[in-house]
């Protein structure tokens, strides 16, 4: 069974979540947040990263097809997609977010032959450009990408769309709500701050 809060708990532990009222931090994707969770920290504590590998592993395991290949969106999926790759004892590649400017000008790093089944793993989803983004990219090399997990997901609803639109699943193992329960139960913000919070993302996940 996924374990969503104990994943949020730990992100929390870990110092992986700051807050910043005045909305300074910005996003890959250009958006002004006052929240930034930083799961590349999750690398630095073997106990969680290995926590993180087994929920992955579940995720798989329940899925209808098999993956032939585990893929990691560069940069800050690679760890948990090798992590991944070896306990599934299965062949990996990454996705660099645009073809390399030198060498093979390679995009794709790694063997993925015709009709492969990927699976792409990613540290977090904001507006999902990123992830879905490495998925076509695959999909237009000819493989099947049976989809996209990740560990923590904003839940906005311009990613589901966009996800949707592009006919590609996506799941998580843990997401907005359930931290930002798990930082009231913490007592790192109150009830108030925590709907002001979900507030900003629905807002947010709308425009
Ligand atoms: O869903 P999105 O709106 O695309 O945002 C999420 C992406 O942003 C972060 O990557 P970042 O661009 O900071 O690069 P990194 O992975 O190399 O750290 C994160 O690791 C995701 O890849
Ligand atoms: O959207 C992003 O760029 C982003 C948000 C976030 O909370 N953490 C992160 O690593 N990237």
């Amino acid at each position: 069974m996924l374990n969503s809060k104990e994943i949020a708990n730990a992100l929390y532990e870990i110092n992986a979540i700051q807050i910043r009222p005045d909305r300074s931090f910005v996003w890959t994707s250009g958006i002004h947040s006052p929240i930034y969770c930083d799961n590349r920290l999750t690398m630095s504590y073997p106990d969680i990263r290995k926590k993180i590998v087994q929920q992955f592993a579940e995720m798989v395991d329940v899925m209808d097809e098999k993956p032939d290949i585990i893929a990691g969106c560069a940069t800050a999926g690679i760890p948990h997609a090798a992590w991944l790759a070896e306990y599934l004892n299965l062949p990996m590649v990454y996705v660099r977010s645009k073809p390399k400017g030198h060498g093979k000008q390679n995009q794709i790093e790694g063997k993925v032959n015709q009709g492969d089944k990927v699976i792409v793993i990613e540290d977090l989803i904001s507006t999902g450009g990123s992830s879905l983004e490495t998925a076509l990219v695959l999909r237009e090399a000819g493989a099947e990408v049976l989809g996209v997990l990740a560990i923590f997901s904003y839940g906005l609803k311009k990613a589901d769309v966009k996800f949707s639109e592009a006919d590609m699943s996506f799941d998580t193992i843990t997401n907005f709500d359930i931290l930002a329960e798990a930082l009231v139960e913490n007592n790192e913000i109150s009830e108030e701050e925590k709907e002001s919070l979900l507030e900003w993302r629905n807002d947010l996940g709308n425009n």
